[in-house]
């Protein structure tokens, strides 16, 4: 499949990256050699060194920037948790058997990859132009079934868009009533499938020799974070609002993983639990700082109306104008769009994404995904959700413990309420070992039950309150047991359940977004690709390229490298006798953004050149310069132009 590079306007082919990439050993199949595993990828130097400075970013941009509380917790978590999260019920995809081939398919999926087949058949018969992925095609031809030119009925084209509009919007029942109406088969026999099932994504495992301890593999860091919530607002000294953050792999036994590192079983997550008050709108301190941001929005009306048309406009107006629910959330979606445009993302291929009501957890109020568009078409990189104030209370409620802020109120609250006593002497005695749980259920009577039953005590002397497993299931207390009574209570302190904005990044999926958007090659040579990553993300930063083996040239390149080292610049020297220009083609793969050139020049007068990857211009100047011009490009203080316009060009050898 191709994708266009908008500052090129270069169409780059994805199997030409594709190689490229394993050639360089930006990342490989794990376990290849025994064949692999779909869905686990090894990351070769490129790539370790590409995800690290993305880290690193990623750290500094929100981490450091915000006063973050970061944690690491394990990946090993148990049963209980997740059940408590709602993981071991909820977690999962719906996936159809074919029960002649035994395969199986991600039924969304399957049905998105067949509806557009048809729909690319269509076009076909009606003599529309059709952007072809080769790669695709030429397996297609021999198997699929569903390409054949056929022409559709009007309305059957736009059915279709409007299913793929909204196909995250289908729970089970209704992905199998697509599949019977629009009668989706196996694309590669024809056959027909077994309606979809629900395929829980969590590996599970069991914690300790004896197997009594189940546990999963986390499929998010999430819930670390959320159980630690009490100790981090302690450690935060109380202050409200604060945000946890956390970097770690996690792990989802994805039911077909494909598209290469988008879709893996295996990968590294960084999110952020920004915890909020409820009250007061979500109002975030720092909004006005980025309340101008442009970005691109496609919202939840326009999808369920069958399209996928985006608008313009800056975040303040969107927060404003209620399309972005609150402040805080508003603020997380803007500092998203600035890290990924840091990183080399390509603006016009990023769009914000609003979930539909199905899509989004029951319990979240607004949610929106980042989305970059590659040859695998518009892919969420980073998800973004107001998660309310859900996972605190299910493990508070599950557990006891106070996973709440308390705070002093300026002014002292008087409450008038229904107050219960029970006369604990006689409680005790009358309901032995069953106290505690009938005392249990008193205390949880609601405000309007209590008023109800102070009637009742008054007018009967006696009510009768159900209490699950004790007796018949129902309870009868006498008036020298129980007395209900209005009172006025005074509250110093507030106590509530702070809402979640959650940021969710997929490192991989944005690497490998970021690789495509900074991709192209050099209009003289089809084959010679370049990779024009932001120096602060670019594995090597500096190549250094003696030009000669003499030996005078060496104790150069040696105080070159040093110095670079000690400066933090990560550097590689080739002294290779390849051709200066394979050299530096060799390294334009690998995104290297700078090279120094080392030439009987600087043996002479210890001048070096520095080169720009991205126009291939030099100029020429003192070691001391250089090297100043190298820390201020890599820290990002100052552009390649800057630096041609301060320091002399140097044309003297066409090093290409
Ligand atoms: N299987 C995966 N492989 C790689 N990255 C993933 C995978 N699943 C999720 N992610 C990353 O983690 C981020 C947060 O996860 P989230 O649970 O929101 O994803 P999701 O909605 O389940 O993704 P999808 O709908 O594509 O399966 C995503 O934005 C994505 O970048």
């Amino acid at each position: 499949m191709a994708t266009l590079n908008t500052k090129t306007g270069q169409v780059v082919d994805r199997s030409v990256l594709d190689s490229m990439l394993r050639r360089r050993m930006f990342y490989t199949p794990s376990f290849e050699i025994y064949g692999g595993v779909s869905g686990l990828y090894d990351y070769g130097p490129p790539g370790c060194a590409l995800v690290t400075n993305i880290v690193d970013l990623w750290r500094r941009h929100f981490v450091l920037e915000e006063d973050m509380l970061e944690v690491d917790c394990t990946m090993l978590t148990p049963h209980d948790v997740l059940k408590t999260s709602g993981h071991v019920d909820k977690f999962a995809d719906w996936m159809c058997k074919d029960p002649k081939t035994g395969e199986i398919f991600r039924a969304d999926h399957l049905i998105e990859e067949v509806l557009e087949a048809r729909l690319k058949g269509d076009k076909e018969a009606r003599g529309q132009k059709v952007v072809v992925d080769e790669e695709k095609e030429a397996k297609k031809k021999k198997k699929v079934k569903e390409t054949k030119a056929v022409k559709l009925d009007d309305n059957v084209v736009k059915q279709y868009e409007e299913i793929l509009a909204q196909i995250d919007n289908y729970d089970g029942h209704e992905l199998a009533e697509l599949i019977a109406v629009h009668d989706i088969r196996n694309p590669t026999t024809g056959g027909n499938l077994l309606p979809p099932v629900s395929f829980n994504l969590m590996f599970q495992t069991s914690i300790g020799p004896s197997g009594n301890l189940p546990g999963y593999l986390r499929p998010e860091t999430a819930q670390g974070q959320f159980l630690n919530f009490q100790k981090l607002l302690e450690f935060n000294q109380q202050g409200m609002p604060f945000a946890s953050a956390s970097i770690g792999k996690s792990f989802r036994n994805e039911i077909s993983p494909r598209s290469g590192l988008l879709r893996v079983r295996e990968f590294l997550m960084a999110e952020i639990e920004h915890f909020v008050d409820p009250e007061g709108g979500k109002k975030h301190p720092r909004f006005d700082e980025v309340k101008d941001v442009e970005m691109t929005f496609l919202n939840r009306a326009v999808q369920l109306s069958g399209s996928t048309k985006t608008e313009q406009m800056t975040i303040g107006k969107a927060v404003e104008s209620g399309l972005v629910d609150n402040e805080t959330l508003g603020y997380f979606i803007a500092r998203i769009q600035l890290f990924l445009l840091k990183l080399g993302v390509d603006k016009k291929k990023l769009r914000f994404r609003q979930h539909m009501a199905n899509e989004m957890a029951h319990y979240a109020t607004d949610c929106w995904d980042a989305e970059l568009q590659t040859s695998y078409g518009w892919i969420e990189c980073v998800g973004c959700a107001d998660r309310s104030a859900y996972d605190l209370t299910v493990h508070k409620n599950k557990t006891g413990a106070p996973l709440v802020v308390r705070e002093t109120r300026a002014e002292p609250l008087r409450i008038e309420e229904w107050q219960i006593d029970l006369d604990k002497k006689k409680f005790g005695p009358r309901f032995k070992k069953d106290s505690k749980t009938v005392e249990a259920a008193v205390d949880a009577l609601s405000q309007e039950l209590r008023e109800k039953l102070a009637l009742d005590l008054d007018q009967n002397g006696k009510i009768e309150v159900d209490v699950e497993g004790v007796g018949s299931g129902k309870v009868e207390l006498e008036k020298d047991l129980i007395k209900i009574e209005k009172r006025t209570r005074v509250e110093n302190v507030r106590e509530y359940t702070p809402n979640v904005i959650e940021p969710s990044f997929g490192i991989g999926r944005i690497l490998y977004s970021v690789i495509e958007h900074v991709y192209w090659s050099r209009p003289e040579d089809a084959a010679r690709g370049v990779l024009s990553f932001p120096p602060v993300i670019a594995p090597t930063k500096v190549l250094l390229v003696p030009l000669s083996t003499h030996p005078s040239f060496r104790p150069l390149t040696q105080r070159m490298m040093a110095k670079l080292r000690r400066m933090g610049v990560a550097n590689r020297v080739d002294d290779s006798s390849a051709s200066i220009g394979k050299r530096y083609a060799r390294n334009d793969e690998l995104g290297t953004p700078f090279g120094i050139t080392i030439d009987f020049q600087s043996v002479k007068d210890n001048t070096f050149t520095l080169r720009d990857r991205d126009t291939t211009k030099q100029v020429r100047a003192s070691e001391d310069e250089i090297l100043q011009a190298v820390k201020s490009l890599v820290d990002g203080e100052e552009t390649w132009e800057d630096i041609r316009k301060r320091l002399p060009e140097f044309t003297g050898q066409d090093v290409e």
